[in-house]
């Protein structure tokens, strides 16, 4: 059986989305977390006005040379200019944002300074344009300082505030119907028979779709039968979902239903299985205009399969330009490490910070079961071991997937 390397899953899990969801416009407030729809050009310019970049006396610098004695015509202060300009000789008290009047080229800075009455002496001459921000530094009116795919967090938020924004242009969040399968599952609080667990799978996937921009809904728990799993799915698909996501019933026993019975409702198979370690039996395709991510029941193998595909997936949604950017990022084996199978393996790691000018050791936690969740809730980042990798030591060079970039 030869398995799709998690590469071209990726790829085609972004190629299967005919394009970008719709836009609105939102207030600013409402807009972290969303992805921009087109680019955000300044609606005016940043400083407007020559600015003061400090507290002290606006001057004319040639001519306030060490001892030289400047007459204090007046004050600039941000939010209130001095109206007129510096003629020779004088000087204008001023305060960090203020314009600086016409005729100034530089800021005596007031350690540099005594006052004597109306008149400042200077003590140390400033060079020209000394803290003055000329208009425009930051950026000028038509520049775009967002472009469209851009996902908005607060620092690109105070930029669109101080570009003159008080709405942008974002797109739609994506639905995501979330249906847990499996006849063993209850939800947490529920009453449990001897051979039930607590569905905990889609609390993770919930809050990574979420942290990715999207709005999760839970459509609680499909039984192992093909009446009650299709109630499961028609329920969700009627719900105007973006996107479905199953967890459970994805491999090959007797009660693996997903592929089956969405194939009934109306599944256009992408791919089933890859070459991955956790998550082997990933499903992917589309049932009409809804994307579809069926994720192995085994909780690590959910929450891998999550991070690697489903957050691709509800990014490229929104436009996002980079969502199948790789997730990795180098670091060091802390660990001699095996060699590798044919399916690429994710193992959980720990961090080790020893040397803080070096890359982080990456340390596999004992264990590295697809069903143990709690070394995952124990563990910093997913190792990456490529198809085949031959053993490594301890201080080779490595990839890992820092798991706390997505929540
Ligand atoms: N003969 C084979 N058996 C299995 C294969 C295979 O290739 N041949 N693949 C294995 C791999 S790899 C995985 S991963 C699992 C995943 O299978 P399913 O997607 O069908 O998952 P289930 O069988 O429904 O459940 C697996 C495991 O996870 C628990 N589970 C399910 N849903 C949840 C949930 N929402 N929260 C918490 N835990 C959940 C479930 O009780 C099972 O213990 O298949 C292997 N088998
Ligand atoms: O592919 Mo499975 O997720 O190893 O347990």
């Amino acid at each position: 059986m030869s398995l799709l390397p998690v590469g071209e899953a990726l790829r085609r899990v972004i190629a299967s989305v005919p394009g970008p969801l719709d836009g609105e416009r939102l207030p600013l407030h409402a807009c972290r977390g969303r992805t921009l729809a087109e680019d955000v050009q300044a609606q005016r310019t940043q400083p407007p006005f020559p600015a003061s970049a400090m507290d002290g006396y606006a001057v004319r610098a040639a001519e306030a040379s060490a001892g030289a004695r400047l007459a204090l015509i007046g004050e600039s202060a941000a939010g209130r200019r001095f109206e007129g300009g510096l003629d020779p000789g004088q000087a204008v008290r001023i305060f960090t944002g203020a314009p600086v009047p016409a005729g100034a080229d530089a800021i005596l800075i007031q350690e540099n300074a005594t006052r004597d009455g109306d008149v400042v002496v200077v003590r140390e001459q400033p060079a020209p344009g000394r803290f003055v921000r000329r208009a425009g530094l930051d950026f000028t009116v038509g520049d775009v300082l967002l472009p469209a795919g851009r996902r908005l967090d607060g620092i690109a938020l105070a930029l669109a505030a101080a570009g003159g924004h008080a709405t942008l242009p974002v797109r739609r969040r994506p639905r995501v119907g979330i249906l847990a399968t499996g006849d063993e599952l209850v939800r947490p609080g529920d009453a449990m028979g001897p051979d039930q667990i607590v569905a905990s799978n889609p609390y993770a996937v919930a809050a990574l779709a979420e942290a990715a921009g999207a709005q999760a809904i839970d459509f609680g728990i499909a039984p192992d039968d093909r009446a009650g799993l299709r109630a499961g799915i028609d329920e969700a698909l009627a719900a105007r979902i973006d996107v479905l996501v199953t967890l459970g019933g994805a491999s090959v026993g007797e009660h693996d239903l997903v592929r089956e019975v969405l194939g009934e409702a109306g599944l256009d198979l992408g791919f089933w299985r890859i070459a991955m370690r956790p998550g082997k039996p990933l499903v992917q395709g589309r049932i009409g205009n809804t994307a579809f991510l069926g994720l192995p029941g085994n909780p690590v193998s959910s929450i891998v399969c999550a991070i690697l595909f489903l957050v691709p997936l509800l990014r490229a949604l929104q436009g996002d330009p980079d969502a199948g950017a790789d997730p990795t990022e180098p670091a060091m084996l802390g660990a001699d490490v095996p060699g590798n199978d044919a399916r690429q393996d994710y193992p959980r790691v720990r961090l080790e910070h020893l040397d803080p000018a070096a890359f982080p050791r990456a340390v596999p936690l004992a264990a590295q079961d697809s069903s143990m969740l709690r070394l995952l809730a124990d563990a910093e980042a997913l190792l990456v071991r490529p198809p085949h990798a031959p053993p490594a030591s301890a201080g080779d060079a490595c990839r890992i997937i820092r798991l706390d970039r997505f929540t």
